[in-house]
């Protein structure tokens, strides 16, 4: 209600009772909303699959203005659908969220005669790298009926919805997981009344990306959208900074450091070094190394196994992270590998694998999931700045999160 009091200050003109609202708290979350906002549109994601009927006319009858069925239901479910929705007075929206052919699903709804098209990316798709904009463009070129948008919109994606064709804009987390929901919603007015006078930045590569937002966001929101996996066992910040690279691996041997020092001759700037060295005992690393690595432009150093001269690598500063410190050096000795996998603090790292530090230890992203994994921690960033947000006025961390409604019974 607050988020939602909030939005309309800041020029929202439609409230959507989202999918998960609906399913935690019922029809009763848009008789709420209704009663609270008797002139707002209220838009119910009830995503219907099935029963078409049955189901606008509970959201109908719940004070819904516009109900959206899912555009890759059958036929004879949208039929039915649009039938009720005449019979109540609402309108039908067509959500084309996970539809294998969105641009002909499209072309077929509006035959079937549905009020709105939602050309949809849904949350987790968006978190693999899809957004609605390149299919809202050629969707608009084949169709007439209102489209609505939705999927990761922010200020400029909204801009590009629109000048693309989109009538409704619908934004979510950019707004709802924003830690001042008003200023983020008339933000994304703003761009929508003036979608020209918008700049589109450009992102940059893919790599960019997932290092920026890697940059941005904690180990502990990564470990969260990792489902608690990721985090390195038994190591911890030597040398403090943030530290955000793919890794270049080294597999060395007690009492011996050649591996380790020639690895960042191989590393490029911006990597990160992991080391397993089994020894507690001998350093595989001190301060010539560290400042070796600081020429190179490396990103920082994780080693399972020792370090020495603390007081030069303290100095120096590059980050480092370990379980260790000996004053013991071994030798090169030029046993082990660069670039396998191996395995540090518990954790398997293959060469490229996203490695992060910072004060609360290291986390390890599997190259092929980065990119998902940095838009899922970035979430997870924003809902935590929400919180610190509810809390800051004064609500307490478990009413906030209802925990006894949502512990297990
Ligand atoms: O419909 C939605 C999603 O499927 C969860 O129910 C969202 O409301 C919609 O995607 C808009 O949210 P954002 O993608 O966070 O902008």
């Amino acid at each position: 209600m607050e988020i939602a009091k909030e939005a309309v200050a800041g020029g929202a003109d439609w409230i959507e009772i989202g999918t998960p609202l609906i399913k935690s708290e019922g029809m009763n979350a848009i008789r709420t909303m209704r009663k609270a906002f008797p002139d707002r549109t209220i838009l119910a994601d009830m995503k219907t699959v099935d029963t078409g009927a049955m189901e606008v006319e509970m959201a109908a009858k719940a004070g819904a203005d516009v109900a959206i069925v899912l555009g890759s239901a059958d036929d004879s479910t949208i039929l039915d659908a649009l039938r009720s929705a005449h019979k109540y007075g609402v309108r039908l929206m067509a959500d084309l969220i996970s539809a294998p052919d969105p641009v002909k699903r499209a072309v077929e709804l509006e035959a079937l005669g549905v009020d709105y098209i939602n050309v949809h990316v849904g949350i987790d798709q968006q978190m693999i790298g899809k957004d609605p904009v390149s299919i809202l463009m050629e969707i608009s070129e084949k169709v007439g009926v209102q489209l609505a948008v939705a999927g990761g919109l922010d200020s400029e994606s909204a801009a590009q919805a629109v000048r693309a064709g989109a009538r409704i804009v619908i934004v979510g987390g950019n707004i709802t997981r924003s830690d001042n929901v008003t200023e983020a919603a008339k933000k994304i007015r703003k761009s929508v009344d003036s979608p020209e006078s918008v700049d589109i930045r450009d992102r940059g590569t893919v790599d960019q990306e997932i290092r920026e937002i890697f940059k941005e966001v904690s180990t502990s929101n990564i470990s969260d959208a990792m489902h608690r996996k990721g985090a390195m066992k038994g190591i911890h910040p030597l040398v403090r900074g943030k530290m955000v690279g793919p890794a270049v691996t080294v597999q060395c041997f007690p009492g011996d450091w050649a591996k380790t020092v020639e690895a960042i001759d191989l590393a490029k700037p911006g990597d990160v070094i992991v080391i397993y060295n089994e020894s507690k005992d001998i350093a595989c690393w001190g301060g010539l190394a560290t400042l070796s690595s600081l020429n190179k432009g490396i990103a920082g150093v994780v080693i399972e196994g020792a370090v020495r001269d603390i007081d030069e690598v303290e100095n120096l500063g590059l980050p480092i992270y370990t379980s260790n410190t000996v004053p013991n050096a071994g030798d090169p000795k030029g046993f082990g590998e660069i670039n396998a996998e191996i395995t540090c603090g518990s954790q398997a790292v293959k060469p490229g694998d996203y490695i992060i530090g910072d004060e609360s230890g290291v986390v390890v992203v599997p190259k092929e999931r980065a990119y998902e994994l940095a838009r899922r921690a970035k979430e997870v960033n924003k809902e935590e700045k929400r919180l610190f947000d509810e809390i800051r006025r004064g609500g307490t961390l478990s009413e906030i999160l209802k925990l006894k409604k949502w512990e297990k019974i």
